[in-house]
């Protein structure tokens, strides 16, 4: 059966996409899955209703191809694909790091061919997603990759070499900020909180402080000096932060992934 759009790769990615293109009203049986994964198949048919396949070859006839596997294993994914596309299927790729000057080349000449970096927020629909057009993408085949992305979340379409710099900030950002979620729980616990109330402590300031931030549009600075009282008890904490070197650090983070995309491309 001919289907508008196959998945290859169900992991965390792909999965969250998927959820998000179904709630958007995407139908099951217009949606191929193909995971080479035994098992993945079942539990993503009972989960979704999709079918799902270990064959890339079934991707034969299908008018967009979205693939959500590693970045390691996209070219040995390519070359099986390559002989199954239609001539003019869309292949949406949300590898870290790969270009899409490297995936052309291992598809057949005039391949139209998107990266996107998303975020794993797209699962409760407050995803972010950078889109880049490969060399070949008409227009209306990245206005069909971003509509795809925009059933979770945000888009943004950017020229493709600010993409490793998009995959260090939203792509790998949620963890920075579970990393931080993380540290403060355990102070709260080392406070002598019980580590529920520490939890919903923390989880709501940064859902309200991400919330302010977005329906305000003051700049981050403004918002924080409207919490730190002089000599209070913020500016105690941000002096520990500032010795401690921790702007410093996110800044070095961010430019590592940034690094380690760009090390990705090299394949
Ligand atoms: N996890 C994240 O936060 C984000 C991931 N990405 C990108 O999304 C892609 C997928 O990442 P995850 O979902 O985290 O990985 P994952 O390891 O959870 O899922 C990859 C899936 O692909 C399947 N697979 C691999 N090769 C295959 C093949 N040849 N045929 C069929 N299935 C195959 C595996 O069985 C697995 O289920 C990566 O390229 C990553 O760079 C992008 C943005 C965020
Ligand atoms: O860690 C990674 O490589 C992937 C890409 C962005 C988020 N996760």
């Amino acid at each position: 059966m001919r289907v508008t759009l196959a998945m290859v790769g169900a992991g965390v990615m792909g999965q969250t996409l998927l959820g998000g293109l179904l709630r958007a009203g995407r139908a099951a049986d217009d949606v191929l899955v193909v995971d080479r994964r035994a098992g993945r198949g079942r539990e993503l048919h009972e989960r979704f209703g999709v079918r799902v396949v270990d064959d890339v070859a079934a991707v034969a006839g299908a008018r967009t191809v979205l693939l959500a596997v590693k970045p390691q294993d996209l070219p040995a994914l390519l070359d099986s694909l390559a002989p199954h596309l239609d001539a003019d299927a869309l292949v949406v790729s949300l590898a870290a790091g790969v270009t899409t000057a490297a995936i052309e080349a291992r598809l057949p000449a005039g391949t139209s061919v998107v990266r996107v970096m998303p975020n794993t927020p797209s699962l409760v629909d407050e995803g972010m997603a950078a889109l880049a057009a490969g060399s070949s993408c008409a227009d209306a085949q990245l206005a069909e990759a971003e509509d795809l992305l925009r059933s979770c979340g945000r888009t943004v379409v950017l020229a493709e070499k600010h993409l490793d710099a998009v995959t260090a900030l939203s792509g790998s950002g949620p963890a920075y900020v579970f990393y931080v979620v993380e540290a403060m729980v355990e102070a709260g616990v080392l406070l002598g909180l019980p580590r529920a109330t520490a939890t919903e402590l923390v989880v709501q300031t940064v859902v309200g402080a991400g919330a302010m931030l977005r329906e305000t549009g003051q700049h981050p600075t403004v918002l924080r000096e409207q919490v730190t009282s002089p000599a209070g008890t913020t500016a105690a904490a941000l002096r520990q932060l500032d010795d401690s070197g921790v702007r410093a650090a996110l800044v070095s983070a961010v430019e590592a992934a940034a690094a380690r995309s760009q090390q990705l491309s090299g394949g």
